[in-house]
């Protein structure tokens, strides 16, 4: 059975719950770390006044003993701070004539999940599409995916995570190493590598905020030290760029994603845009670029995986856009929620969560054992004959 993972739970709801299973036994789990990489999604310029009531961290209810696991599913729980607040309305049906009944939701917001999710599910108040439609829930996938990371790490793989432009300010392209950008992007409110940048960054955003509007941008994830052959040209769903895509596709907000220069190759040669295959007795095969994000045949070519996302601008507008009110018809403008103005610095921390998770099931297809010991065995026995190849 392959690495798999689901969540449950709503925003406003007790807590975020998720069970992780396939991870092998004797791998050692670090909760600082895991509750480092929440606090970090939380983080980042234009967030809205949820993330100062939330404090994320993972509670592990199973799976894990002596700061070890042990094979079995990995539970994982996140609380909501928030809870308190809304006990009463998540709990009390919001009937006619009551107070409830004012806090429920009928003027769907365009671009949300708010009206899709009333038709299909035959639900009147859209509360209960937005409870779990929130992007609240990639802070259970933060949490699994931090999980996968540590089992990258242990093998040498890392991850790093920028903003590379929101809204029409755009960061200046840098040929900083893995460990640079991490360092350079923890130390900036809104995850990039120069002040220049984030001091724009921030007014633009304020000045976006300001105006009762929102903004998106584009957010780039990098994975370093990766062997050749993760995924698999022989089926669709065995091509590891493909499934990177879908995963970040799955990323509230995310209307495009691309590997490497993306859709600059439509309008490129291929002489122009091809990566020469380059030979040397130490390193082995490599190549003389890396325009192709990491990946020929589905399969990583052992240069680093580059993936770039691009997240549409917040749904909810304090200046809201035209709507119609599901219980009368009439036109209205679209209910206003507590909300974000921007939240791409956040996403760039999910980006690096999700693609983790991929890049570990993929590692695990590969190199899959029960215990780290065994992988361990497996990984090295591969990379030795790759390099007698
Ligand atoms: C980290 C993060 C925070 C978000 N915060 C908000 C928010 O405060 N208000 C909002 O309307 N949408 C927010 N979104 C976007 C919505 O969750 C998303 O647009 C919605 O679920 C509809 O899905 P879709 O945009 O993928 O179609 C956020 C997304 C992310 C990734
Ligand atoms: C709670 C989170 O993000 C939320 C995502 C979100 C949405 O509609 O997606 C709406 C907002 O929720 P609220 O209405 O409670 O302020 C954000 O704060 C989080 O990232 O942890």
């Amino acid at each position: 059975m392959s690495l798999r993972y689901l969540t449950a739970g709503e925003t406003h709801g007790p807590q975020l719950t998720a069970i992780v299973e396939g991870m092998p036994s004797n791998m050692v789990l670090d909760f600082e770390q895991l509750n480092f990489q929440l606090q970090r999604r939380q983080k980042g310029y234009g967030r809205g006044r949820r993330m100062q009531i939330e404090q994320d961290t993972a509670s592990i209810v199973g799976g894990v003993r002596h700061g070890r696991t042990t094979g079995a599913p990995i539970a994982i729980v996140v609380e909501n701070n928030d809870w308190k607040h809304w006990t009463k309305i998540m709990n009390v049906e919001p009937i006619e004539g009551t107070d409830e009944e004012k806090r429920r939701v009928h003027r769907p917001r365009p671009g949300h999940a708010d009206l899709n999710g009333g038709l299909k599910y035959q639900l009147k108040d859209l509360r209960n599409v937005l409870e779990r439609s929130s992007a609240r829930e990639t802070a259970a996938r933060v949490a699994v995916g931090a999980v996968a990371r540590q089992l990258l790490e242990a093998f040498g793989i890392k991850i790093a995570g920028q903003v590379i432009r929101i809204g029409e300010i755009e960061a200046p392209p840098h040929q900083l190493a893995v460990d640079e950008i991490i360092q350079l992007t923890e130390a900036s409110s809104v995850r990039v590598v120069d002040e220049e940048t984030e001091k724009k960054m921030e007014a633009y955003i304020d000045q976006i905020k300001g105006e009762g509007d929102s903004i998106g941008g584009i957010v780039e994830c990098i994975v370093e030290g990766l062997p050749v052959g993760l995924g698999s040209y022989v089926q669709y769903d065995r091509k590891l760029d493909g499934r990177i895509a879908q995963a970040v596709m799955s990323i509230n907000a995310f209307k495009g994603v691309e590997i490497g220069i993306g859709f600059e190759a439509g309008q490129l040669r291929g002489s122009q845009v091809h990566d020469e295959i380059v030979y040397d007795a130490d390193q082995g095969f490599s190549r003389a670029s890396n325009r192709l994000g990491g990946f020929e045949g589905g399969m990583t070519n052992g240069m680093p995986i580059v993936v770039r996302g691009v997240m549409k601008p917040i749904p909810t507008l304090y200046k809201p856009l035209r709507s119609v009110d599901i219980d009368t018809k009439e036109a209205f403008t679209a209910q206003v929620e507590r909300s974000d103005a921007c939240a791409v610095p956040a996403a760039s921390v999910v980006m690096e969560h999700v693609v983790a998770w991929e890049v570990a099931k993929a590692f695990l297809e590969k190199f899959g054992g029960d215990s780290m010991e065994e992988i361990r065995a497996n990984y090295e026995n591969y990379l030795e004959q790759v390099s007698r190849y």
